[in-house]
């Protein structure tokens, strides 16, 4: 414990976080890859992939948007493919933010039909549904988990709309919302329209990718996002802060889901900027309330509670800045009205007990 109020790992693992922007297919570890592969390999000395250990070796954390992609279609999808691959990722990917003391997360994905392993997209979604039953129904567990449906920007309007479907007819069974995710040098938005009105119109929860890379930030594109009526934003990387588009985002008061170290370590920042540099500061100042996520922690190897350290250590936050950044995720999440109330409850606890310790700190942390 820091008794000045400075933030160190111990006290950012002991807070206890809300993770909004999550892909699954990012998040799996390079261990759980590997632990994969090493079963197959068993089953079948010749399955003919290389070791993810290899593939995608330990430290490297300097993928760019170029080189990011094409990990997911040429490899991580070729080892993840069939339903217990499925389940034994998924529960990992659970149990990792779990012991990162994650107490709410919403994982996307973007649904994925495997015929070769008689997946359809129904059957990709049944699955990770049931993997998240069965983490929310043990109660030793204190991370409560919902699930996302991504629709790729490569989508063509009908498979953006059979996503929809999706999501309505999953939406009892723990989807909250949609998102837009892949590859910002790709794909017309403007094509998607009618399937993410429709979700609108149903009431699906919505968050896009907004303004990650210089190709996705142009006026037109922002402002058909924003004509989606997103209730959150993630990245928004690409945008002037002097701008109308800023100032709409400041009206509506969009939650934007912001991942530092992603973006720092892909080198997606304007100017290639560092941590200092990141828009999470000037966001910060303008009000809008803000969840930090990891994006895809198996990926770029920064769990949530380094990044609520990161953002303490180079914007200047004490513990009750932290604790206050991670409350602020409350009001974002697509989850019940029972959700938000547990979330409550337990922040208010949490301030209680930070206002008795020493000098406004935690006396657990
Ligand atoms: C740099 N940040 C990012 N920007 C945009 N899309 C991203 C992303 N990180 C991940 N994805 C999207 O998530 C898929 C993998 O997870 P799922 O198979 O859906 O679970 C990727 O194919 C990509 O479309």
């Amino acid at each position: 414990m820091m008794e000045d109020g400075s933030v160190n790992l111990q006290f950012a693992k002991r807070l206890p976080k809300i993770e909004l922007h999550a892909h699954l297919s990012g998040s799996i570890s390079r261990k759980c890859l590997h632990d994969v592969w090493l079963q197959k390999k068993s089953i079948d000395p010749d399955f003919d992939l290389e070791d993810p250990l290899l593939a995608i070796p330990p430290g490297k954390v300097d993928y760019n948007l170029t080189t990011f992609f094409p990990l997911f279609s040429s490899y991580i999808y070729k080892l993840c493919n069939d339903v217990s691959s499925i389940e034994y990722t998924t529960a990992a990917v659970l149990a990792d933010f779990q012991s990162d003391n994650v107490v709410y997360l919403e994982l996307r994905t973007t649904p994925r039909a495997i015929p070769d392993a008689g997946i359809t997209k129904s059957t990709y979604i049944r699955t990770i549904l049931s993997c998240i039953a069965q983490h929310n129904a043990n109660p030793t567990n204190t991370l409560h988990a919902n699930l996302i449906l991504s629709i790729d920007r490569r989508h063509t309007p009908a498979e953006a709309h059979e996503i929809v479907d999706l999501a309505l007819a999953y939406r009892p069974h723990g989807v909250v919302g949609i998102d837009l995710c892949g590859d910002p040098s790709v794909g017309d938005v403007s094509a998607l329209t009618p399937a993410f009105r429709r979700a609108n119109r149903e009431g699906l929860k919505i968050t896009v990718h907004f303004a990650e890379a210089p190709a996705s930030a142009t006026e037109e594109e922002l402002w058909t996002l924003l004509g989606w009526q997103p209730d959150r934003l993630g990245h928004v990387i690409h945008v002037d802060r002097d701008s109308a588009i800023a100032r709409e985002i400041v009206r509506r008061k969009l939650g934007l889901e912001l991942c530092l170290s992603c973006n720092v370590r892909a080198n997606m920042l304007v100017g290639g900027g560092g941590y200092p540099e990141h828009h999470f500061g000037w966001w910060r100042d303008l009000g809008v309330p803000i969840a930090l996520g990891t994006d895809d922690v198996g990926v770029f190897c920064s769990e949530l509670s380094e990044e609520y350290r990161v953002a303490a250590e180079h914007f200047g936050l004490g513990h009750d800045d932290v604790r206050k950044l991670c409350e602020s995720a409350v009001d974002m999440i697509f989850g019940s009205d029972a959700e938000r109330a547990r979330l409550s409850t337990l922040y208010t606890s949490l301030e209680v007990e930070m206002r008795r310790g020493p000098s406004g700190t935690c006396q657990r942390c």
